[in-house]
């Protein structure tokens, strides 16, 4: 019997250059979300995942695994996160996703995963504005300036074409330093209800434990994506905005065991994102939407097997 060849290592920069731009990745995310939303038909074997708290160091092993039938595809990402870190030369999300051979179990490849987390999180915040904007959308507002601010950056005035991008962050100075650094235009404000006062479009992308986002400085209409407050006792939404909204998930079961906002304030999920892409439930953009993102194992599936892809087609 011979031993499988050893796995290939793909590291952050080699996952920058074989992943493909964000309208690349936007159809097989899509395609994701309707299998995931559409039950054992839909092929998609995604438990809910495992954290494991580090209490002594505030912080999180996250433990991700899914297989997609149509995509033939079978990965587990391992992920950490890590609250208020001293050591802020270290990101606070680490990633790193494994591929295997659906048909045998072998490894085949380790990917690094933080490229691919912080853009398959906007890729999918980008679909979910696509369904949900208001009709007239000249606003954007972002709230953190971190990892995911820049990847929804990037991808948000890619795909959309936003007048105004509004930004604020926790220290105005990391604020600066994402307006200095980003392509194209970005407006620092001093205060977040300064940045979302009359944003058509709202993105949470913060570390916050306490709500940052308040339901009366927001805009009628305006769309937000949630996607911070991953545990199951952090806010970043009030419930002013959460239990005055129509609510989005990406995941029912998640959001009802991990999502404090949801927990918490008692509101109601309308619909998975998967079943508006599907068309079975209807995306009601004319409303006050929150669509409440808290990362599907699924979504890294996809993603890493383009960047595999793209590497075995260039090698
Ligand atoms: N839904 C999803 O699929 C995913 C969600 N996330 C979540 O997105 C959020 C942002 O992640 P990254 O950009 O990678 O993190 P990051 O550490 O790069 O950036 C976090 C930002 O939040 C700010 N911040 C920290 N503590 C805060 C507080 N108490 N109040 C207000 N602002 C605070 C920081 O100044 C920083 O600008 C996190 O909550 C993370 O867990 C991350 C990956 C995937
Ligand atoms: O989906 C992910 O990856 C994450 N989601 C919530 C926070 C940690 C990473």
């Amino acid at each position: 019997m011979s031993r499988p060849a050893c796995p290939l290592y793909l590291g952050s920069e080699e996952v920058e250059k074989h992943f493909p731009s964000a309208s690349l990745l936007i159809p097989p995310l899509e395609t994701a979300l309707a299998n995931f939303s559409s039950g054992p038909e839909g092929g998609v074997v995604q438990p809910l995942r495992t954290v494991v708290p580090v209490e002594k160091y505030n912080g999180f092993l996250g433990v991700m695994p899914a297989y997609s039938a149509v995509d033939d595809a079978l990965t587990t990402k391992l992920v950490t996160f890590y609250e208020n870190m001293k050591d802020t030369s270290v990101p606070s999300h680490q990633a790193t996703v494994f591929l295997f051979d659906p048909r045998n179990g072998t490894l085949k490849a380790v990917i690094d995963g933080t490229v691919i987390t912080a853009k398959r999180t906007a890729a999918v915040s980008a679909i979910a504005t696509k369904f949900l904007k208001p009709a007239v959308a000249d606003v954007l507002c972002i709230l953190g300036a971190g990892v995911q601010a820049h990847s929804h950056y990037e991808i948000f005035t890619e795909l959309f074409s936003f007048k105004e991008v509004k930004i604020w962050n926790r220290s105005r100075e990391k604020a600066e330093t994402f307006a200095q650094s980003v392509k194209g235009p970005a407006q620092v404000c001093s205060s977040a209800q300064e940045a979302v006062t009359g944003a058509d479009v709202i993105i949470t992308v913060t570390m916050a434990t306490t709500p940052i986002l308040f339901g009366s400085w927001v805009k009628s209409g305006a769309h937000i994506n949630a996607v911070g407050a991953s545990r199951p006792d952090w806010r970043e939404l009030d419930d002013d905005v959460m239990r005055n909204s129509v609510l989005y998930v990406d995941s029912r079961e998640a959001a009802l065991t991990e999502s404090g906002d949801v927990i918490l304030s008692g509101a109601e999920i309308f619909a998975e994102l998967g079943e508006v892409v599907k068309g079975t439930k209807p995306a009601l953009s004319e409303k006050t939407t929150v669509f409440k993102s808290l990362g599907m194992a699924i979504e890294d599936t996809v993603a890493a097997k383009l960047v595999f892809d793209s590497w075995s087609s260039s090698n």
